[in-house]
C-alpha cells in the first residue's frame, strides 16, 4: 500500500509539514499549490527537500476552472496548464489534478469537455506529465465521479486519466458501486476522506469539516472495496480540509492520518476478503469482554482520602501486589488497585496528574493478538519490566499518557489476581457489580483522535456525538463502546467549564469519572449512605420536570428525590444514576443502573448533574488587580 497525504491536511510551515508526515511513515504528498506557493523555495528546491525526507511528490493540486470554456478563456486555460507543467518538472512531479470548474462561463457537454481534455492530455504528453480529472461534487457541469469518468473515457489520451475522491463520491450520496467497472489503469490517483452526517452545503461541509476515514460517517470502506475491485494500485492519499486540522499538533494529525489509512485497508481485506489488499496481516479487532480492573496512581500522602471514597463505595481492600506499594479493593466484578509507588509509571503519573487513573486492564478473547492489533495501527507499545515470577501483561499507551493492558483468560494472563497478587474474599459490600464506563476528558481537538485509536483497535461502535450544556460552555460527548468496554470521550473547547477545569488541575487528558454499576440503584445508594458516602445533591427543579416528561410515579419519583437518582429511558429501557460530590482535582464516581439494555449514559441529566457539581465545587478564578 502506497501512503499519501495532501499538504492541506495539517499544519505548520512546509518544512513542519514535510517533518511531520516523513514522520508519520507516509510514502508520499500531495503538493497543494497554496501551500507550495506561501513555501517561498524554489520549485527545484522542493522537489528535493521532498525527496531527502524520503518521500515522493505523488501529486501537485489543484489546477481549476479548466475544462468548457469559451475562447478567449480557454486559450488562457491552456497557457496556465503549460505553465503548470513546466513548474511540475522543475517539483518532479508528472500528476496534476484538475478539478471540474464552477467557471461562470464554463459551457456544459461531454463531447466538448473530451475534447478539451485531449488537446490538455497532448499538451502533458510533450511534458511528461499526466493529468487527472476530478468532479467536485458542487462542480459547475461535472459533479458525480460517472460524469467526470466519461469525459476521461472519450478523450480518450493515455496521459487523461480519473481521480477519485471519496469525499466527492460519498458525500453526494453516489453509489460507488460505480466505479467497479472502471478500469484501474484508468485511475491515475485516489484521494480519501471522511465526514460527519452533518447536512449543510457541500462545499462549505468539505472544506470546514472532513477528518480522517473512521473519524466521520460516510462509508469509506465501501468507497475502497470498489476502488480496489477495479485493479486500482496507486497511492491512497488523504486529503482532509478540517479546521481542527489546521490548528493541531502537524505530528499526531499526520500518524492518525497514517493510522486511519491501514484500519481502512484492514477493514476492506475484511469485509472482502477476494479484493487484493497490499498491507501486512495483524489480527482482526476483538470485542473487549471486560473491563477487569481499573488502577489509581496515587501518593502515599493521598491515598486515604480515595480509600475513604471506596470505602464509602461499598469497596474492600481484598488483596496486595506480592512485590509492589499496590492494594487491590473489590466489590462484586469491579476490582480497582491503588498505587502508591513512588516510582515507575504509577508514580510519574501521579507527579503529571495528581491522584489519576493510570491503567485500564481490558480482558479479551486473545491478549496477544489484542496487542499486535494495537501496535500494527501505531499504538506506542508500553515495555514492560516484569520481576521474576509475576506475568509480564501486554500494554500500550492510551489517553494522557495512561496505560491500557491486555488480559485474556486463556493464557497465564487469566490468573492476574493469583500470580501478582495475595488476595481474600471481599464482602459484597453496596451491590456494585463491575464497571460500566469510564469517562475521559480532553480537549475538544484531540476528541476525534481518541475516538479513532478506540474503534480502530478494537471491535467497536460509537454513539451519535451528543452536544452537553456547561453553564459555562459547550462539552462535547462521544460514547464508544466495544463489547464490555464503555468509554465517553469528552471533550471541552471552553476553559471555565468543568471539563476543561479538570484538564487544567489534572494537566492534561485523563480519567474525569468511573460509572460503577448496580442492579438495584436504591438498595445500593442506602448502603452506601450509611457509609457515609458523600453524594451530589440534585435541586428539586429536575424531579419536578423528570416526573413530568416521563409520567414517573409520584412514590418514584420520591424515592429518587431522598437519593439524588438521575433518571432517563430509551426505547429499550430505565435508567438510573447518581454521583459522587467532586473530589479535590475534580474527579468523581458514578453509579448506575441500567434495565433491559438501555443503551446510553443519561446525556439528558448531564446539564444538571453538571450544574449540581458547580454549585459544589469553587468559583472559576478571578483575575486579581
Ligand atoms: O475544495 C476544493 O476546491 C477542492 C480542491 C481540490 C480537491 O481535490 C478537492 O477535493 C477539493
Ligand atoms: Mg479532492
Amino acid at each position: 500500500m502506497k501512503t499519501s497525504i495532501a499538504t492541506v491536511s495539517i499544519s505548520g510551515s512546509f518544512t513542519e509539514k514535510l517533518d511531520a508526515i516523513a514522520a508519520a511513515g507516509f510514502d508520499g504528498i500531495e503538493i497543494f499549490e497554496q501551500d507550495f506557493i506561501a513555501s517561498d523555495h524554489a520549485p527545484q528546491d522542493v522537489g528535493r527537500m521532498v525527496r531527502e525526507a524520503g518521500l515522493e511528490i505523488t501529486l501537485f493540486q489543484p489546477f481549476r476552472d479548466f475544462e468548457g470554456l469559451p475562447e478567449p478563456l480557454r486559450a488562457r486555460a491552456f497557457a496556465r496548464a503549460e505553465r503548470k507543467f513546466e513548474l511540475m518538472n522543475q517539483l518532479g512531479t508528472d500528476l496534476i489534478l484538475v478539478c471540474s470548474s464552477v467557471h461562470p462561463a464554463a459551457l456544459g457537454g461531454i463531447s466538448r469537455m473530451a475534447d478539451d481534455f485531449a488537446e490538455l492530455g497532448e499538451l502533458a504528453r510533450k511534458h511528461g506529465v499526466r493529468v487527472g480529472f476530478e468532479a467536485l461534487c458542487w462542480g459547475r457541469h461535472i459533479n458525480d465521479h460517472r460524469d467526470a469518468w466519461e469525459v476521461v473515457r472519450r478523450a480518450d489520451h493515455p496521459n487523461v486519466g480519473l481521480i477519485l475522491d471519496s469525499f466527492h463520491t460519498l458525500g453526494r450520496g453516489v453509489d460507488p458501486a460505480s466505479i467497479r467497472s472502471i478500469p484501474g489503469d484508468r485511475i491515475f490517483f485516489v484521494q480519501l476522506a471522511d465526514a460527519p452526517a452533518i447536512p449543510m452545503d457541500l462545499l462549505y461541509w468539505s472544506r470546514h469539516f472532513r477528518n480522517m476515514p473512521g473519524e466521520g460517517d460516510l462509508d469509506v470502506s465501501g468507497f475502497m472495496r470498489a476502488v480496489a475491485a477495479t485493479g486500482y494500485d496507486g497511492p491512497l492519499s488523504l486529503e482532509i480540509f478540517n479546521d481542527q486540522f489546521r490548528a493541531g499538533l502537524p505530528r499526531l494529525v499526520a500518524q492518525d492520518g497514517h493510522r486511519s489509512l491501514i484500519a481502512t485497508m484492514d477493514k476492506v481485506r475484511r469485509e472482502e476478503p477476494a479484493l487484493p489488499v497490499d498491507l501486512p496481516p495483524f489480527p482482526a479487532p476483538e470485542q473487549v469482554e471486560r473491563i477487569e480492573f481499573i488502577e489509581f496512581a496515587t501518593s502515599e500522602a493521598d491515598a486515604p482520602a480515595l480509600e475513604t471514597m471506596l470505602g464509602a463505595l461499598g469497596f474492600s481492600r481484598a488483596g496486595r501486589h506480592v512485590s509492589k506499594p499496590v492494594t487491590l479493593w473489590r466489590q462484586g466484578g469491579a476490582n480497582v488497585l491503588v498505587n502508591t509507588d513512588s516510582e515507575g509509571f504509577a508514580g510519574s503519573s501521579y507527579v503529571a496528574h495528581g491522584t489519576t487513573v493510570s491503567e485500564i486492564a481490558l480482558m479479551m478473547p486473545d491478549a496477544r493478538a489484542a496487542f499486535d492489533r494495537a501496535t500494527a495501527l501505531l499504538a506506542r507499545p508500553h515495555p514492560q519490566a516484569n520481576r521474576e515470577g509475576e506475568l509480564s501483561i501486554p500494554a500500550i499507551r492510551g489517553v494522557g499518557g495512561s496505560m491500557i493492558r491486555f488480559l485474556d483468560a486463556t493464557s497465564d494472563l487469566g490468573r492476574i489476581w493469583d500470580v501478582d497478587f495475595t488476595t481474600e474474599a471481599a464482602p459484597p459490600g453496596a451491590g456494585l457489580t463491575g464497571i460500566d464506563h469510564i469517562a475521559q476528558t480532553m480537549a475538544y481537538d484531540e476528541m476525534l483522535s481518541w475516538s479513532l485509536f478506540y474503534t480502530s483497535i478494537f471491535d467497536a461502535k460509537k454513539a451519535p456525538m451528543v452536544d452537553v450544556a456547561d453553564p459555562a460552555g459547550l462539552v462535547r460527548s462521544q460514547a464508544v463502546q466495544s463489547g464490555g468496554l464503555r468509554v465517553t470521550l469528552n471533550g471541552a473547547e471552553a476553559r471555565g467549564t468543568l471539563a476543561g477545569r479538570f484538564i487544567a488541575d489534572s494537566f492534561g487528558s485523563s480519567v474525569q469519572h468511573v460509572a460503577l454499576a448496580t442492579d438495584d440503584i436504591f438498595a445500593t445508594a442506602d448502603a452506601m449512605a450509611a457509609r457515609g458516602f458523600p453524594v451530589l445533591q440534585i435541586g428539586a427543579n429536575y424531579y419536578d420536570d423528570v416526573a413530568a416528561r416521563f409520567g414517573l410515579s409520584a412514590d418514584l419519583v420520591a424515592r429518587m428525590h431522598a437519593a439524588n437518582v438521575l433518571y432517563d429511558e430509551d426505547e429499550r429501557g430505565r435508567f438510573f444514576q447518581f454521583y459522587s460530590a467532586t473530589q479535590p482535582g475534580g474527579f468523581f464516581f458514578e453509579i448506575i443502573q441500567r434495565e433491559n439494555g438501555y443503551q446510553g449514559y443519561g446525556a439528558p441529566n448531564a446539564p444538571f448533574r453538571i450544574a449540581a457539581q458547580k454549585r459544589g465545587t469553587r468559583p472559576a478564578a478571578v483575575p486579581r488587580r
